[in-house]
């Protein structure tokens, strides 16, 4: 059902195979018509001159179908795959709009089996699945309507055998359905294992901890294996019960239409005809039992693809939403209070920051600094409270004017597999070249880009594995510079790299800072002292606010911070 808005757009094509699907599955049912023929009137009239023709007869009608079924498939495929792909298309989207509070709780390796492997089982629920149940519906009718047709008693025999066979269905498919859901359910948690394991690998290998990591592995996959075996242990039940069921109605039917025939209400061409549709059911039969285990499927695979389509807690624009451009008067945090689920992590945080202010935020860890910097990002929603920027709240203006003037350096940025000036241009498409080479050359990497044999054009591997720990940073500076950001939001790098290129960092940073409202979360005493204001955090309390020296002298908990805490020499 909630497929059909994906469907809608292919109405027509969909009536053409529909139309094909009809003639298809009559001419499944017409060499009976031929044979009973036959039986009836050519071979009692000695005339076997008509033989050959009636063979022909046969044979065209399977060429017809075989035709017809060719069109149809070649049509479904592609139908089915377009809507695949406006799903998978639809989904990448939306996950992309959620706020973090949806990736805060989703694993990532099972929003990829979502996108991938459940949208392909969709695709074949469409284009097979679903084409094969309405053929062999199409050829129950045709059939019910021969026999109705030949004789009414017959009609009625064959109506008597729909029950059983319907009822073993519902059977199957209660106890299928659930069985499915489990491996479904599994496969998502391995493959966010597979996933999460292959990130991490350097850390994971670091720690020596590859053992621990196969063993939680192969106890998930142990998971996904016992439960497609216990899936399949059911559908194997199926094959034999066809089996069994088509004996049963060949038995039913050549005793109660032999007593027709022999009470001279049905031909003995009738009666040799209702056997071979008897026989033309073992097809549908067989084939139902691998149709309810795709519907199951297919039932799981939706369910998890709908999920993430109907997930809302997407910040989005309000309707004419302002363009941020720069900031007039200043950044206004009205008792800002805000909890990721129970606990609060900050608390009535009231602040107001003027253009040009270099801020420092600091405090211990877990005082909730990365939150009040992803706030002002508009990663997440206060849960009580408002932004202001120049007295508008911050979700009237569009988010994405908003950030991309709004510059933010991770401590640990990531770089995206691809070329280095792909990645300086990752918010900035349309800066020319020389705009690109400017930025890098402010980050002091110009120099060691040229000295690459690809210079911009070369690869810098998934992660960014082919550059060291300061070239990363660096890049993930430029890339910053060249949006030429109206705002500045830092974590100030506190990586192991060596002074020459701290400093080198640092000196990067500077420049990024010139002119700009700055936000840094600070790890170094030069960082405080120069800053306009500090901003001293603890358990989400805004505790002190001021200069680095007026704060020295007046904020004990403060001086006590950064004489244990800040890199650099105490002033
Ligand atoms: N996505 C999240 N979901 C739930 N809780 C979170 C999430 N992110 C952070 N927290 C919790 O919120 C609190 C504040 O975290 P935050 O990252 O803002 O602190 P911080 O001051 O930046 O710390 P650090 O200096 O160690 O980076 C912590 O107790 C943390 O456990």
């Amino acid at each position: 059902m909630k497929l059909l808005p994906f469907l809608k757009p292919y109405r027509w094509p969909l009536m053409i195979i529909f139309f094909l699907l009809m003639i298809i599955s009559f001419l499944t049912t017409v060499p009976p018509w031929i044979m009973q023929y036959a039986i009836d009137e050519v071979l009692p009239s000695g005339n076997a001159n008509w033989l050959p023709w009636l063979a022909f007869g046969i044979l065209l009608v399977s060429l017809t179908e075989g035709i017809l079924s060719f069109i149809q498939q070649v049509f479904s495929e592609y139908i089915g795959q377009k809507i695949i792909y406006s799903i998978r298309n639809q989904v990448f989207h939306h996950i992309n709009q959620l706020s973090f509070s949806f990736y805060d709780k989703t694993r990532t390796g099972d929003l990829m089996s979502r996108i991938v492997s459940d949208a392909d089982t969709l695709n074949r629920f469409i284009s097979f699945g679903l084409l094969k149940v309405f053929t062999n519906a199409l050829i129950l009718i045709w059939i019910f309507i021969t026999l109705l047709y030949w004789n009414y008693l017959m009609g009625i025999l064959f109506l008597f055998l729909i029950p059983p066979m319907t009822h073993a269905m519902f059977v199957y498919a209660r106890r299928v359905r659930p069985a499915f859901q489990k491996i479904r359910k599994h496969t998502g948690i391995l493959s966010s294992q597979a996933q999460e394991n292959l990130s991490g690998i350097e850390v994971i290998k670091s720690f020596g901890n590859e053992g621990y990591q196969h063993s939680q592995f192969t106890e998930e996959n142990e998971k996904v294996l016992n439960h497609t075996l216990a899936a399949n242990k059911i559908s194997a039940f199926w094959m034999p019960y066809a089996e069994t069921l088509i004996g049963f109605f060949t038995g039913i039917v050549l005793l109660m239409g032999g007593w027709l025939a022999s009470m001279g209400q049905i031909s003995t061409g009738t009666l040799v005809a209702f056997l071979a549709y008897i026989n033309m059911l073992r097809r549908p039969i067989r084939q139902t039992g691998f149709l309810l285990n795709l519907f199951s499927q297919s039932d799981a695979a939706a369910s998890r693809i709908f999920d993430l389509l109907n997930q809302k807690d997407s910040l989005t624009d309000i309707p004419n939403a302002r363009n941020f451009k720069t900031i007039q008067q200043s950044i206004v945090l009205n008792h800002i209070s805000f909890a990721y689920k129970d606990q609060l992590v900050l608390s009535d945080i009231n602040l107001q920051i003027f253009p040009g202010e270099s801020i420092a935020l600091i405090g211990p860890s877990g005082a909730g600094k990365t939150t009040l910097v992803h706030l002002l990002m508009r990663f997440y929603q206060p849960t009580k409270g408002t932004l202001f920027i120049d007295d508008i709240p911050i979700s009237h203006y569009s988010l994405s004017s908003l950030r991309t003037k709004i510059g933010f350096v991770m401590q640990d940025p990531f770089l995206f597999n691809g070329s280095i000036e792909d990645n300086l241009r990752l918010g900035s498409p349309t800066a020319t070249f020389q705009e690109v080479q400017q930025a890098a050359k402010e980050a002091q990497l110009d120099s060691f880009i040229q000295s690459l044999p690809s210079g911009y054009k070369s690869q810098i591997g998934e992660r960014g594995v082919f550059l060291s720990g300061g070239q990363a940073q660096r890049l993930a500076l430029a890339r910053v510079l060249l949006k030429k950001p109206e705002v500045l939001i830092l974590d100030e790098p506190t990586s192991n790299i060596d002074s020459i290129t701290d400093s080198a960092i640092m000196d990067t940073i500077a420049v990024l800072m010139q002119d700009r409202t700055t936000i840094t979360i600070a790890h170094r005493l030069s960082t405080i002292q120069n800053a306009t204001r500090v901003l001293y955090l603890q358990k989400g309390h805004l505790l002190a606010s001021g200069t680095h020296q007026e704060l020295m002298k007046n904020s004990d908990d403060y001086r006590k911070f950064v004489s244990l805490n800040m890199k650099g020499t105490s002033s």
